[in-house]
């Protein structure tokens, strides 16, 4: 498990593009049947991503959180942006098209992640794990792709159409603490999460899928008023610091899982920033 220290927004101005890469980018959640994952320490939350392939692969628990077992003291949010694939939770087994999400509440021991096409056309599943300490243990819940809260934003005539797909989140799926859904842009439409905003009580991540293999996203972070950007490709994940604008432009369209915790799960809890003030 890497571990990524919290950082300052003083900090920014000093940093070029490698540090920037090394604090803020996972670019490789994702290796062939194994578990890899980044601890942030901003709200301690845990991304990690597992892409079985010759064989099913259980989400381990680490030496840094110090537990008997991976979800003892924490909940997660697992999306699955590859092929179908399978997740079995202490003997209950639950099916996960492209797309789809499932809640898994604290306390659950064993999490068994299964590719179910992963030598043919849809290829292996890509499961993306959003994790934050929880308090208690909320039911262990599956959203089909496209099922959960919907709603339509932006405009293509400024090339930021999308869908957002809210899965977990005061309304939907409970949890202690993780927020999680997916957005999809429009064809044609380039800008995710513009006018960008920020949310002091929650840190963010996204993690960028269904982007082609050589099309990128320009990823904006850093106070609004003094900006910076990755260069994210396909299946990478961006930490979002509470004080990081995350707002995006891609060479050509894709979809985003963004997750959040922190004070409050209060989707609508954001604050806007004009973009004629950015800097
Ligand atoms: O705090 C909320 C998150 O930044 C995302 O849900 C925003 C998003 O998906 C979008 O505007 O397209
Ligand atoms: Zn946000």
């Amino acid at each position: 498990m890497e571990q990524r220290y919290a950082t300052s927004p003083e900090q920014i101005p000093g940093m070029g593009t490698a540090e920037l890469r090394e604090r803020y980018l996972a670019p490789a959640l994702f290796a062939d049947d194994e578990a890899r994952a980044v601890y942030t320490h901003h709200d301690r939350v845990v991304l990690a991503g597992v892409r079985p392939v010759t064989t099913t692969v259980e989400l381990p628990t680490f030496p840094e959180i110090r537990s008997e077992y991976f979800l003892e003291h924490r909940e997660a949010g697992i999306v699955n942006v590859g092929g179908p694939g399978t997740i079995a939770v202490d003997g209950t087994t639950y099916e996960l098209a492209h797309g789809s999400c499932l809640y898994v509440g604290r306390g659950a021991r064993e999490v068994l992640l299964t590719s179910t096409d992963a030598g043919g056309e849809q290829g292996p599943a890509r499961f993306y794990v959003v994790s934050a300490p929880a308090h208690t243990a909320y039911p262990t819940t599956l959203v089909r792709a496209g099922e959960g809260t919907v709603r339509e934003l932006g405009d293509p005539l400024t090339s930021n159409r999308r869908t957002l797909n809210q899965y977990i989140h005061e309304n939907g799926v409970r949890s202690c603490q993780v927020v999680m859904g997916v957005t999809t842009l429009h064809p044609g439409s380039m800008w995710n999460t513009m006018p960008a905003h920020t949310h002091d009580r929650r840190m963010e991540a996204y993690l960028y899928f269904d982007l082609p293999a050589d099309a990128r996203v320009v990823h904006l972070m850093g106070r609004p008023d003094e900006t910076r950007h990755l260069l994210v490709g396909n299946e990478e994940a961006v930490i979002s610091p509470s004080w990081s604008v995350h707002s995006g432009v891609g060479t050509a369209a894709y979809s985003f899982v963004w997750a959040m915790a922190g004070e409050n799960q209060s989707f609508d809890d954001m604050d806007g920033f004009p973009i004629a003030d950015m800097r």
